[in-house]
């Protein structure tokens, strides 16, 4: 399902090492990014959230239990988070041998040689673990800044795989990077079908959803690994 030629390598290793971030376009053939986005679109996913001052994965029937002022309050709470720059509000599904089979298909291919040999090849780095998860960001959902290392995982470089169509330049949700002060640099709206590969170190966010947005935005994430936990 997913490969690099030899001539999308050398692309991304150019402008990685250049810039710290690269997008390939039409990186999957169409049959298979249309089933990916129809299983996307039909997933269950976690609702992912900042709150109390740590992370958490609740259900939606866990949600759906509080009363209307339970509600309330807990939204507050996220939002006083964001409002100081921390936090985030999406829905998750961690993949899993109980994933639908096309979700599974392209997480071993992710983690094939072909992928992390090419992926060792542009980082000088000895990838020997990729992790994913789908994601879906709706209407008033985000990702403040943050970058990406762990260093107990190892991560090297982190992927967006996006599987959104005809995402409406106006409804926000951007991946954007930014300096270290905060000044927007780079941002990639999201794309059917492009990969975008970044730096852990680069500092980015996902700009809050329009509530007008009309679709899901919809995406496999992860990153690139030298440590297998
Ligand atoms: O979805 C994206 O564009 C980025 C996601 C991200 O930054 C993360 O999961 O750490
Ligand atoms: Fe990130």
């Amino acid at each position: 399902m997913l490969q690099l030629s030899q001539q999308q390598q050398t692309e991304l290793q150019q402008k990685l090492s250049n810039e710290g971030f690269a997008r390939i376009e039409n990186i999957l053939d169409d049959t298979n990014a249309q089933q990916l986005h129809e299983c996307l679109c039909n997933l269950d996913y976690q609702l992912a959230l900042f709150h109390n001052g740590t992370a958490k994965s609740v259900k939606d029937s866990d949600i759906l239990a509080l009363t209307p002022q339970e509600q309330q309050a807990l939204l507050e709470d996220i939002h006083s988070y964001a409002s100081r720059g921390v936090g985030f509000m999406y829905g998750r599904h961690s993949i899993a041998s109980s994933s639908p089979e096309t979700l599974q298909r392209l997480y071993s291919d992710l983690n094939s040689n072909a992928i992390q040999s090419c992926f060792s090849a542009i980082s000088s780095q000895n990838i020997i673990r990729t992790s994913a998860q789908a994601t879906r960001f709706i209407g008033g959902q985000y990702l403040t800044r943050h970058n990406d290392i762990v260093e107990a995982e190892g991560r090297v470089y982190a992927y967006v795989l996006s599987l959104s169509k005809s995402w409406h330049p106006d409804w926000g949700g951007l991946l954007q990077f930014f300096e270290p002060d905060g000044t927007p640099t780079k941002s990639y709206a999201p794309k059917f079908n492009s990969l975008v590969v970044f730096d852990v170190s680069k500092i980015h966010s996902v700009t809050y959803v329009a509530p007008f947005a009309k679709a899901p935005r919809l995406s496999v994430t992860g990153w690139f690994r030298t440590i297998d936990i």
